[in-house]
């Protein structure tokens, strides 16, 4: 990638057009500026106005946004191989991308979001047909925000015979547009109809689980179901992010609009995060309600500590992706014991992994080792996944894939999206698993899992 530090647009322009008329080929150019402060998600509302491919992304533990509307670029992969053939796009796209820049802040200039199915191969339904099995999207139009500071990336892929005075007309007027964000009434439909799909025969499914494990077709299995909402309007999806940012602390927001469609969630659960090559990585897993006072609260939580099933639940994870980080990266540092990691609605018990990432290894390689970790798929991997495959009945699509972003500094983070809601229109589905060890009791799970649907369901307007 060619960097160049200050430009005003119409040098940008100047530059890049030059350079795509001199090679008569395309360019990607990324165009960097600081910004005014604005509200990452009022930027986010008003940019249904540029179209309806809109992401949003904010960290669980940093003051750091993204809001981005209007793919410049899209990156999609069917099936086989689907990590290394994203990392292999995005590489030839940077090998010919320009990028104007005073600033080089993370998450800033050709930043790429989006995410991954939680199983290329499990036949899907008409439910995720807005969605690709890998999709990832560089914003024509991206927002962000680090601490205090605000930066504005213009993306866009520049022709030979593109017209000077048009581009820039096109990106100054989009600009005014999305800066101006206006306050805007927030609107919370109403619940029409609640449905839990089949939860009898979940919990059967929970017991064949179980039976399973025992016989050794598997060590853990993580099982997942679904609950549908109607409601009597349209959802408003800055409504539910403002909603979701008010009240679940801890967790990555996220939303992914594609053809109409979002994909929105408040996961706690990193996969992974690499910055200067330091890698992290998060072992959740393990679940207690929080209790109604404190003193039940920590009652709960020392439960959790020390309950045998949990333990072992846990265990599994941070087995795994040892083994998986050990295999890319140095100085791994695991602590001997999980910790609580405490939610609005529940606590899990974390586990943090901290390494630093050998050279030559990528953000993308990390993801492809760890998906999916035993707690979004189980143990063994290969035999748990085709265990889901076979006997869950629900199209996961992208709940429990690995959701996030990089940008061209080797600087990127994905967490699993679980706590996740599919909303179209006056509908919503929403997704909730959990870890089933050979322990495990069915009816607990069903409680477990319908504990994980309340942070979305609440915000939905849900009880
Ligand atoms: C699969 C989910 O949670 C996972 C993450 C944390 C704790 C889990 C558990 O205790 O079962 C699950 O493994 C979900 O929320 O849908
Ligand atoms: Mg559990």
């Amino acid at each position: 990638m060619i960097h160049t530090e200050a430009a005003t647009l119409d040098e940008v322009i100047d530059q890049a057009l030059n350079k795509a008329k001199q090679t008569n080929k395309q360019q990607l150019v990324s165009f960097v500026d600081y910004i005014e402060p604005i509200d990452p998600i009022l930027f986010y509302a008003g940019a249904s106005v540029m179209g309806d491919s809109r992401l949003f992304w904010k960290s669980a533990d940093e003051d750091f946004v993204m809001a981005g509307v209007g793919a410049a670029v899209r990156l999609a992969s069917p099936k086989n191989d689907r990590f290394q053939d994203i990392q292999f796009q995005w590489k030839k796209l940077m090998e010919h991308a320009y990028r104007f820049d005073r600033y080089e802040q993370k998450g800033t200039g050709p930043v790429a979001m989006g995410g991954f199915s939680f199983d290329p191969f499990k036949e899907s339904t008409e439910l995720w047909a807005s969605f690709e099995n890998s999709q990832l999207e560089i914003p024509g139009y991206l927002m962000t925000k680090v601490g205090s500071d605000h930066y504005l990336t213009i993306n866009a892929i520049i022709y030979p015979d593109d017209h000077k005075e048009q581009l820039k007309f096109q990106w100054e007027e989009a600009k005014a547009l999305l800066l101006q964000c206006n306050n805007r009434s927030f609107s919370t439909p109403e619940i029409l109809e609640q449905t839990e799909i089949e939860p009898e025969a979940w919990k059967l499914l929970v017991k064949q689980a179980t039976d399973d494990i025992e016989a050794g077709v598997v060590d853990k299995v993580v099982l997942a179901r679904e609950m549908q909402l109607k409601f009597d309007d349209n959802v408003d999806i800055a409504q539910v992010l403002q909603h979701l940012d008010d009240t679940q602390t801890n967790s990555y927001i996220f939303a992914f609009e594609s053809e109409g469609t979002q994909f929105v969630g408040a996961t706690p659960e990193r996969l992974v995060k690499v910055e200067n090559q330091n890698l992290l990585s998060t072992c959740l897993a393990g679940t207690i309600p929080r209790g109604e006072t404190t003193e039940q609260d920590e009652q709960l939580g020392q439960e959790l500590l020390a309950d045998e099933k949990n333990l072992e639940e846990h265990q599994f994870v941070v087995r795994m992706i040892r083994d998986a980080i050990e295999a890319c990266s140095e100085n791994v540092d695991i602590p001997a014991s999980p910790v609580l990691y405490p939610l609005k609605n529940l606590q899990h018990l974390y586990t943090p992994v901290r390494a630093r990432l050998k050279q030559g290894h990528t953000l993308l390689d990390v993801v492809a080792r760890l998906h999916p970790t035993p707690a979004l798929g189980g143990l063994p991997q290969e035999e748990a996944i085709e265990y889901i495959r076979e006997f869950e009945p629900l199209d996961r699509g992208w709940y429990a894939g690995p959701v996030g972003w990089f940008d061209s500094n080797q600087n990127g983070e994905f967490a699993v999206a679980i706590r996740s809601a599919l909303i179209e229109q006056n509908r919503a589905s929403l997704f909730s698993g959990c870890g089933v060890v050979k322990d495990s009791d069915p009816e607990m799970e069903y409680e477990e899992t319908a504990i994980k649907f309340t942070p979305m369901l609440a915000v939905l307007g849900g009880a």
